[in-house]
């Protein structure tokens, strides 16, 4: 199971994803990005190439599209709150992106 972020670790991430687009969600210990595609097709590609990874970290993101917009929230509910696997699916979130 997934441990909490804590610490220099913590801030160590934060400060890699916020350069990378990530912000902190307010009230809550979880990240956000919106992702913005050419269109539709790219959108919903990307979606899906993250959904094989996703499924293969067995961690799961909140998120949600509209045309070629997909806002995405990672938490880890197991601890309720940012584990070393929110950074790397963040990552191969951003890499897939392009
Ligand atoms: C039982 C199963 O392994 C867990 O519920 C996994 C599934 N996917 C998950 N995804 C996310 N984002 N957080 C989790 O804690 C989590 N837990």
């Amino acid at each position: 199971m997934a441990e909490k972020l804590t610490g220099a670790a913590r801030d160590e991430a934060l400060t890699d994803l916020r350069e990378a687009g990530w912000a902190e969600v307010e009230g809550r210990d979880a990240i956000q990005k919106t992702f913005q595609f050419k269109n539709f097709t790219r959108a919903f590609g990307w979606m899906t190439q993250v959904a094989i990874v996703a499924e293969k970290m067995n961690h799961h993101p909140e998120w949600s599209n509209v045309y070629k917009t997909v806002e995405v929230t990672l938490a880890t509910h197991d601890v309720d709150g940012l584990s070393p696997l929110d950074v790397e699916l963040a990552r191969k979130m951003d890499r897939l992106a392009g």
